[in-house]
C-alpha cells in the first residue's frame, strides 16, 4: 500500500515516526560528552525526524507503510516559531555575507538576467530556491562559530601544543607559548627565538601527524596558516594535487612532474592509487556516468587566476577519458589533438601567462553505452585580443612554413610583419615555434581538414598579416588618404582572391546611404586604420569560428550517443593588469558568473536540499558575488547595457561611456568611480581598475558593408563563406562616432554577444553533476619551487576553498535517496522481519551498521551521510559481495563436480556398455566365421580323401 506524507498533522504516530524517534533517542544518548577543545564545532543536530517546518511535496509518497499515517509532525507554530527566528537572525548579518542557507527571497528577474532560468523563467533545479543577497527564513538555522580558540590558551600552555603566531612583518611562524599576560603572549619560536606577540596573533597549528593530509577536511584546525602549510608541503613534495571536500586544488608546479604517465592512468583505474589527483576525479565521474544512478551527464569546472594551469589540467582530464573510452576508431586522438589547433588559433602568451587562452571553451565528450568515446563537442566563447603576443600561429607559421608554402604565400618572417613587430616579443623562451606549426599540420590532417582547406586556411592568416602591412597616403588637408599600392596590398589581394584595385577601394573609402543614393565617402587616415584592423580581425574570428566548426564535424557523435557525456569547462582565467580594457572585463564577467555557479552548488542548492528535506544543517558564511553580477547584467542599467546603449549613441566617446556609468552606477558598492575615462569593480577576486579607452569601439564590433561585399565577391571560397555568415543589412546599423554607419553589416555587439554565449554554456553546465577543479597559480614568476603564501592564500580565499571545507565538515557531502540506498545497500541487512519501505530500510542498515549519530541526517527523500560514510558502505557491500561470490564459487565447483563424477560414471558405464556390447559382436562374428572356417577345412580334407 502507498502511504502519503502529506497525512494532516496530528493524527496518531507512525510506525516510522516511532522508529525515528527511538532513533533520535539513541543518538542523544550517545552524544559525546566532552569534546576536545577548540576542534571545530559539530553541528548539533543529530539524525532525527525531519521537522515539519514545511509540508512534504504533494507527490511525496512512501511505499510499503500500510498503516496509512503520515510522518510529519510538529504543526503550523513550530514552523512560525521557526520562521520568525530565521528573520531575526537576517537582520542580524549583512547584505553582502550571505550564509550558508540564504533562501528564497523575490527578486526581478528576466529572463536573460539569469543563464539559470528557461524560457518560461523556471528552472527545476531553482525553484524555491532564488540566488543572492537573502536571508534565510529557516528556523533551524545556526551560524557556524569557529572554535573560541582565546578560552583554549591555557590549554594549549598546559599540554605544550604548539601554535601558529603572526610576526610584525607578517608571516606566520610556529612556536609554543610559554605564558600569557593580559592581551599578549611570550612565545618560543620553532627557531629557538623568543617573541612576543598579541593573542589576538595567535592560532592553533596542528597536530605533527596532519602534515600534508590530503584532505583540508581533515586538519583538526582550519585557519590561514594551517591550509597554507599543507598546501606548502605538499607542493614541496610534488603532491601538486590536494582535496578540500568536494573541491579539487591543483597548485600549479611549472615544471613536468611525473604523475600522469600511463602507469598512473592503469593504478588510478585499478583503484590501487587513491591520493587526490585529476585522474581521480575524473575516474569518479566516469564511474558515475557509466552506472547512470544519479545523471547521465557530468562537469568538470575548472577555475582560477590567468596562468594558475586550467589549460593544462582540462588537457589532463581529456587524456584519462581518451585512455578510458578509447575505442578502436581512435576518435579519442582526434579530440586530444583539437587542443593543438586551438591552443595555436586562440592562445598568445600576456605577462602572466606564456600560453594564455583568449577564448573559453566547454568541450562535451559523448561516450556509448558500452563507456567508449563516440564523439564530442565544442562550445566556444568569444575570442578576445591577445596579449603582449599575438596569437601563436602567426609566428608559428613565419617560423614553420616549408619553402613552397611560404612561396605560395608571399609569407616573410614574423619581424617583417607590423602586427607582430609592434608587440614586444617574437619569441617564446623554450618554445620552438617551427617544431609547433609541423604538429599543428599534422593535427589538422588527422581532424581530417583536407590538404585544399589546409591552404585556404594558411592563406587567410597570411593575408591577415599583410593587411597590417597595408599603408596610407595623406591625400588631402583634410587627412584624407588613398593606399598605397605596395606589395602588402597586392599581395593580401591575391591571397584573399579579390582584386587590388577593390581592396584598396575599400580601404580608402566608404559608401553611404544619402537618400536614395548611395555616395562614396574617403576616409581619414585613422578610420582607415580602424577599418583596415577591423577587416583582419574579421577575418581572424571568422576563420577561428570556422576551424571550430570543422573539429565539431570531424568530432561528431554518432548513432551510438548514449546522453552519457562528461564536459570540460576552461574559460579564460580572471585578469588584473595594471592597465585593463574591455577585454580583461570581459574576462571577468565570466569569470564571475563561473564563481555564482560555484556558489549556487557548493552553498546555496545544498542548503536548498536539507531545507525541503527536513534536515538541520549548520550556516556557514559565503561571500555572494550577486551584487557584482547585477553591476554587470542588469538592464537597463548595467554596465553591459549602458555599453550598448553608449555604443548606439552617435558621438559618443569612450569618456561619455565612464561618465554615464558614474551617473548611474555610483550607487552600486561594487562600482567605483574613478578621474576621467577610468573606473574600478570590486570584483569575487579583487578590485580591477578599468580604462574605457577603446571600450566603445571594441564593443561595436563594426564592419563596414563594403568588405563584406568584397569578400561574397572573392574567388576564393573562404572568404565568401566568411561574408556569408555576417548578417545582411537588412536593419539599420545606427550611426557612431565616425559616422560609418549607414550601410554597415548590423552586428550584435561584442558585449551582448558574449553575454550570450555565456549564459547559454551556464544554462547548459546547469544540467550538469559538476565537479570542481580549483587552479592555484604558487607565484607570478612562472617558475617551478616559488611558494608565495600571500599571493596563494588571496586566490585560496577567492575561490572559496575554507568555506567549502567548512560547510563540508558541517555538512553532509553524500546525500542519497532512501530508494537508491535501500536498493544498493539493502541486501547487507540479515533481518527479515524489516518494512521494506525505503526509509525503513535505509534507518535499519544505519542502525544494523552502528553508524554513529553525527555522521548522517535522515531526511523525507534522502539520506545525508558525512564524510566517508558512504566508501565505508561501499566496502561492507563489496566485502559482502566477494563472500558472496565465494560462497557462490564453491557451491558451483561442489555441484559441478559432482555433477561431473556423476557424469563421468555414466559415461564409463556407457561406455562399458557400448564396448562389451562391441566386443561380443565382434566375437560372435568372428567366432562363426570361424566356425564356418574350421567346416570348409573340413570339408576340404574329406574331399582330398
Ligand atoms: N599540471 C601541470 N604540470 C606542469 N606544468 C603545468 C601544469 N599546469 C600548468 N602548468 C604550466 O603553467 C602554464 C600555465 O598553465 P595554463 O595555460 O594551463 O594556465 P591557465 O590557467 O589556463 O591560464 P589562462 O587563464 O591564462 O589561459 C602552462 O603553460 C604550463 O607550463
Amino acid at each position: 500500500m502507498m502511504l502519503s506524507a502529506t497525512t494532516p498533522m496530528g493524527t496518531g504516530r507512525s510506525s516510522l515516526e516511532e522508529m525515528l524517534n527511538s532513533l533520535r533517542r539513541r543518538d542523544e544518548a550517545e552524544k559525546p560528552k566532552d569534546l576536545p577543545p577548540a576542534l571545530p564545532a559539530r553541528p548539533t543536530s543529530r539524525g532525527r525526524l525531519p521537522s515539519a517546518r514545511r509540508s512534504l511535496p504533494t507527490d511525496f509518497k512512501v511505499c510499503g507503510n500500510d498503516d496509512g499515517k503520515g510522518v510529519g509532525n510538529g504543526g503550523v507554530a513550530n514552523e512560525v516559531k521557526g520562521k520568525e527566528e530565521g528573520k531575526r537572525k537576517e537582520k542580524e548579518l549583512g547584505s553582502k555575507m550571505v550564509s550558508f542557507g540564504s533562501k528564497k527571497m523575490k527578486r526581478e528577474r528576466s529572463v536573460d538576467s539569469s543563464p539559470y532560468v528557461d524560457e518560461e523563467g523556471k528552472n527545476p533545479q531553482l525553484q524555491g530556491l532564488e540566488t543572492s543577497n537573502c536571508m534565510s527564513e529557516a528556523g533551524s538555522t545556526q551560524k557556524m562559530k569557529e572554535p573560541e580558540w582565546d578560552d583554549n590558551i591555557d590549554y594549549f600552555i598546559k599540554k605544550k601544543l604548539r601554535v601558529w603566531c603572526r610576526l610584525p612583518c607578517g608571516r606566520w611562524e610556529l612556536g609554543v607559548i610559554l605564558s600569557t599576560s593580559g592581551e599578549e603572549a611570550f612565545i618560543t619560536l620553532s627557531n629557538g627565538n623568543a617573541a612576543k606577540v598579541a593573542t589576538g596573533e595567535l592560532l592553533p597549528a596542528n597536530p605533527d601527524i596532519l602534515e600534508g593530509v590530503d584532505d583540508l577536511m581533515q586538519l583538526s584546525y582550519l585557519n590561514e596558516p594551517s591550509v597554507l602549510q599543507n598546501l606548502h608541503f605538499r607542493y614541496s613534495q610534488e603532491m601538486i594535487y590536494s582535496k578540500a571536500g568536494p573541491l579539487l586544488i591543483a597548485v600549479n608546479p611549472f615544471k613536468e612532474v611525473n604523475i600522469y604517465e600511463h602507469d598512473f592512468v592503469t593504478a588510478y583505474r585499478r583503484k590501487v592509487m587513491d591520493s587526490p589527483h585529476i585522474y581521480a576525479i575524473a575516474d569518479t565521474a566516469y564511474d558515475a556516468m557509466m552506472r547512470g544512478e544519479y545523471n547521465l551527464v557530468y562537469s568538470f569546472l575548472i577555475y582560477g587566476e590567468s596562468g594558475a594551469g586550467k589549460t593544462e589540467t582540462a588537457k589532463f582530464a581529456m587524456q584519462y577519458l581518451a585512455a578510458l573510452g578509447g575505442g578502436s576508431g581512435g576518435i579519442e586522438y582526434e579530440i586530444l589533438q583539437t587542443n593543438l589547433i586551438l591552443e595555436a588559433f586562440g592562445n598568445a602568451k600576456t605577462s602572466r601567462n606564456d600560453n594564455s587562452s583568449r577564448f573559453g571553451k566547454l568541450i562535451e565528450i559523448h561516450f556509448s553505452t558500452s563507456g567508449k568515446i563516440c564523439g564530442a563537442k565544442i562550445q566556444t566563447l568569444v575570442q578576445l585580443a591577445a596579449g603582449e603576443r599575438s596569437y601563436h600561429i602567426f609566428y608559428q607559421i613565419c617560423a614553420g612554413a616549408s619553402s613552397s608554402l611560404r612561396a605560395m604565400l608571399s609569407l616573410k618572417r614574423a619581424s617583417d610583419y607590423h602586427y607582430l613587430n609592434q608587440r614586444e616579443c617574437l619569441a617564446i623562451d623554450g618554445v620552438d615555434d617551427a617544431q609547433r606549426f609541423c604538429k599543428l599540420m599534422e593535427a589538422l590532417d588527422i581532424i581530417q581538414i583536407c590538404k585544399e582547406d589546409q591552404e585556404q586556411v594558411f592563406a587567410m592568416l597570411t593575408a591577415v598579416l599583410w593587411l597590417g602591412n597595408i599603408s596610407f597616403q595623406v591625400i588631402d588637408s583634410e587627412n584624407h588618404v588613398q593606399v598605397l599600392n605596395d606589395e602588402a596590398v597586392n599581395i593580401a589581394a591575391r591571397l584573399l582572391g579579390c582584386s587590388t584595385q577593390e581592396l584598396m577601394l575599400a580601404l580608402s573609402m566608404h559608401k553611404i546611404q544619402a537618400g536614395k543614393d548611395i555616395i562614396a565617402k574617403k576616409l581619414t587616415l585613422q578610420q582607415a586604420i580602424d577599418v583596415r584592423d577591423a577587416l583582419a580581425k574579421f577575418i581572424y574570428a571568422s576563420l577561428f569560428d570556422w576551424l571550430v566548426e570543422q573539429i565539431n564535424m570531424s568530432l561528431e557523435v554518432g548513432k551510438q550517443c548514449s546522453g552519457r557525456s562528461i564536459s570540460i569547462l576552461d574559460i579564460y582565467g580572471f585578469e588584473s593588469f595594471k592597465k585593463n580594457s574591455f577585454e580583461q572585463f570581459c574576462i571577468n564577467y565570466a569569470n564571475e558568473r563561473l564563481q555564482q555557479h560555484f556558489n549556487r552548488h557548493l552553498f546555496k542548492l545544498k542548503q536548498e536540499e536539507y531545507e525541503l528535506d527536513g534536515v538541520d544543517w549548520t550556516k556557514v558564511d559565503f561571500e555572494d558575488n550577486q551584487e557584482c553580477l547585477n553591476l554587470i547584467e542588469k538592464k537597463p542599467i548595467g554596465l553591459l547595457s549602458l555599453l550598448e546603449e553608449e555604443s548606439n549613441f552617435p558621438k559618443a566617446t569612450d569618456l561619455t561611456f565612464a561618465n554615464k556609468l558614474k551617473q548611474h552606477l555610483s550607487t552600486n558598492p561594487c562600482f567605483k568611480g574613478e578621474r576621467g575615462r577610468a573606473f574600478g569593480v570590486h570584483h569575487y577576486a579583487g578590485e580591477v581598475q578599468y580604462d574605457t579607452n577603446g571600450f566603445l569601439e571594441k564593443n561595436r564590433d563594426l564592419l563596414h558593408s563594403d568588405f563584406i561585399q568584397l569578400l561574397s565577391s572573392c574567388s576564393l571560397q573562404l572568404p565568401r563563406l566568411f561574408a556569408s555568415k555576417r548578417p545582411h543589412n537588412s536593419q539599420k546599423m545606427p550611426n557612431t562616432s565616425c559616422q560609418l554607419g549607414s550601410l554597415d553589416s548590423p552586428m550584435q555587439s561584442v558585449g551582448t554577444k558574449f553575454k550570450g554565449q555565456l549564459f547559454k554554456l551556464m544554462h547548459q553546465l546547469e544540467n550538469t553533476t559538476p565537479h570542481f577543479i580549483c587552479c592555484i597559480r604558487p607565484n607570478n614568476k612562472q617558475l617551478p619551487g616559488i611558494y608565495e603564501e600571500d599571493l596563494v592564500f588571496q586566490q585560496l580565499k577567492c575561490c572559496g576553498v575554507l568555506e567549502v571545507v567548512r560547510i563540508s565538515r558541517s555538512g553532509y557531502l553524500t546525500r542519497v535517496t532512501h530508494q537508491e540506498f535501500a536498493e544498493r545497500y539493502g541486501f547487507l541487512l540479515l533481518e527479515t522481519n524489516i518494512p521494506q519501505d525505503p526509509l525503513s530500510v535505509s534507518v535499519a542498515i544505519l542502525q544494523r551498521f552502528n553508524v554513529l549519530p553525527e555522521m548522517y541526517q535522515v531526511g523525507y527523500t534522502k539520506l545525508f551521510l558525512r564524510t566517508g560514510q558512504i566508501g565505508a558502505f561501499e566496502d561492507r557491500r563489496k566485502q559482502v559481495l566477494r563472500g558472496v561470490v565465494g560462497v557462490q564459487k564453491r557451491f558451483r565447483g561442489c555441484k559441478d563436480r559432482r555433477y561431473f563424477h556423476e557424469l563421468k560414471k555414466g559415461v564409463v558405464a556407457l561406455q562399458s556398455c557400448i564396448r562389451g556390447e562391441n566386443s561380443r559382436r565382434h566375437y560372435d562374428i568372428t567366432s562363426r566365421s570361424a566356425s564356418r572356417m574350421v567346416g570348409a577345412e573340413a570339408i576340404q580334407r574329406n574331399e582330398k580323401l
